[in-house]
C-alpha cells in the first residue's frame, strides 16, 4: 500500500480499501457527550469502533479515580468525526468492519438534535463496498429517514475515507456504492472534491412523482398547486427526488431571500404528488451560468446547502431553457460548481468538504 501511494503521489490514484481491523472498547464511564479533539490535530488517527452492536452493549461502572477523559479510549463509545460541505453538516461513522450501520435511525435522529445531541443534518456511515465498489455509503437524515444519496455528504465521505485510510496523495478517487448506484468522488489537488453524480432520472414515475409527464417522460415546468398557489415545477431525481421551481405561474422571477421556507417547504415535501416525499429547490436566475438556490430538504428541513439539489437545479434550468450546462449555484453556505455533461449525460459536482472536529458519544446516551 505504501509503495502504491508513493508511486501515485505525483499523479492521481484510485484505491482499494486496506485490511480492516476491529477493536472492542469496554465501557467504564457514563458521562454525556463529547470529547472535542482540536482541529487539524496532527495526531488524528483512523477511528476504529466496536463491531458489537450498540443495542447489545451494556455500560459498566468502575471505581477508577481517573477522569472520564482519561478513560475514554478504553470505554464503550461511538466515535465520530463531524464534517460539513458548505454548512450542510454530517456525523461520519467508521463502519468499515460491518455491513450494518452501527446505530439505528432513531439513534441517528437523537445525535442530529442541535440542542440535545451533537447537531447535524444527517449521519453518514462508511461501510464495506459491495458490487465491486471500494466502499458503501449510507446516510440517515436528521429525522431518521434514509435517503438514497447525498451530494455534500459524499464529498465529506471522500475526505473521511482519505483520513481513515491515511491516503494523503495529490489526487485520489474511489468508487462508492449508494442507494443511487455507483458514485465516484475524486479529491482534487486543492482539497476540493469533484463527484461524478451519474445520470439524472427524469421519468416521472421514477422520480417519483404522480404529476403527468409533459416532455417525453419528464415533468418540466408543470403546474403544481401548493397551499392554493400555482407553482411551475420540474421534477428530477439524482437518486433522490427533487422538485425544482423558478417561481409561481405568471409571476415575477423568484426572489429566494424573501421566501418563508419553513412555512412553504413542508407543504412541498409532503404534497400528495410526491409518494416518497421530496426535496424542493427554490431558484433565482442571475445569468445562464449563475443561479441562486435555497432548499427545503426531505427529512432535514432548511439546510445551508444541498449537493443533489444543486445538480437537480442545473438539470431543471437546462430543461426549462433558463441556463447552460455549466453553472455556479450559490447556496446559503456557499457556491457549488455543477456541470451536466452532454457527452455522457452525467452530472459533475465540485465543492469543498471540511472536517470540523471528532469526538465520542457514550453508548449509554444512545440507549436512554
Ligand atoms: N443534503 C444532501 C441531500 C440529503 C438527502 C435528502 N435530505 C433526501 O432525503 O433526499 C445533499 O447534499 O445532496
Amino acid at each position: 500500500m505504501a509503495e502504491a501511494i508513493a508511486a501515485a503521489a505525483a499523479t492521481s490514484l484510485s484505491v482499494k480499501p486496506s485490511n480492516r481491523h476491529s477493536q472492542l472498547f469496554l465501557s467504564s464511564t457514563s458521562f454525556p457527550i463529547i470529547r472535542l479533539n482540536s482541529l487539524k490535530n496532527p495526531n488524528f488517527r483512523p477511528l476504529v469502533v466496536s463491531s458489537t452492536s450498540i443495542d447489545s452493549a451494556a455500560t459498566q461502572k468502575t471505581s477508577s479515580k481517573t477522569s472520564f477523559l482519561d478513560q475514554r479510549e478504553g470505554s464503550r463509545y461511538l466515535h465520530f468525526v463531524k464534517y460539513h460541505g458548505l454548512g450542510n453538516d454530517f456525523i461520519l461513522v467508521d463502519n468499515r468492519d460491518s455491513s450494518e450501520p452501527k446505530i439505528t435511525p432513531e439513534q441517528a435522529a437523537k445525535l442530529c438534535d442541535r440542542n440535545f445531541g451533537i447537531g447535524a443534518d444527517g449521519v453518514i456511515f462508511a461501510l464495506p463496498g459491495i458490487n465491486g465498489t471500494d466502499y458503501t455509503m449510507r446516510i440517515f437524515n436528521s429525522d431518521g429517514s434514509e435517503p438514497e444519496m447525498c451530494g455534500n455528504g459524499v464529498r465529506c465521505f471522500a475526505r473521511f475515507i482519505a483520513e481513515l485510510e491515511n491516503l494523503h496523495v495529490k489526487k485520489l478517487s474511489f468508487s462508492v456504492h449508494t442507494g443511487a448506484g455507483l458514485i465516484v468522488p475524486e479529491i482534487q489537488e486543492d482539497g476540493q472534491v469533484k463527484v461524478d453524480m451519474g445520470e439524472p432520472v427524469l421519468k416521472a414515475a421514477d422520480v417519483p412523482t404522480k404529476l403527468a409527464a409533459n416532455k417525453n417522460d419528464a415533468v418540466v415546468k408543470s403546474e403544481l398547486v401548493v397551499d392554493g398557489v400555482t407553482w411551475n415545477v420540474t421534477c428530477v431525481s439524482m437518486g433522490n427526488p427533487h422538485c425544482v421551481t423558478f417561481g409561481i405561474k405568471g409571476g415575477q422571477d423568484l426572489q429566494v431571500d424573501a421566501l418563508n421556507l419553513a412555512q412553504i417547504g413542508p407543504k412541498f415535501e409532503h404534497h400528495e404528488v410526491f409518494p416518497a416525499r421530496t426535496n424542493t429547490e427554490f431558484v433565482q436566475v442571475y445569468s445562464p451560468s449563475h443561479l441562486k438556490m435555497r432548499v427545503w430538504e426531505r427529512g432535514a428541513g432548511a439546510t445551508l446547502a444541498c449537493g443533489t439539489g444543486a445538480c437537480a437545479t442545473v438539470v431543471a434550468a437546462v430543461l426549462e431553457g433558463r441556463a447552460g450546462r455549466n453553472c455556479t449555484v450559490d447556496l446559503p453556505g456557499g457556491p457549488l460548481e455543477i456541470e451536466w455533461r452532454e457527452e455522457d449525460n452525467h452530472v459533475y459536482m465540485t465543492g469543498p468538504a471540511e472536517m470540523v472536529f471528532d469526538g465520542s458519544v457514550p453508548l449509554r446516551y444512545l440507549l436512554e
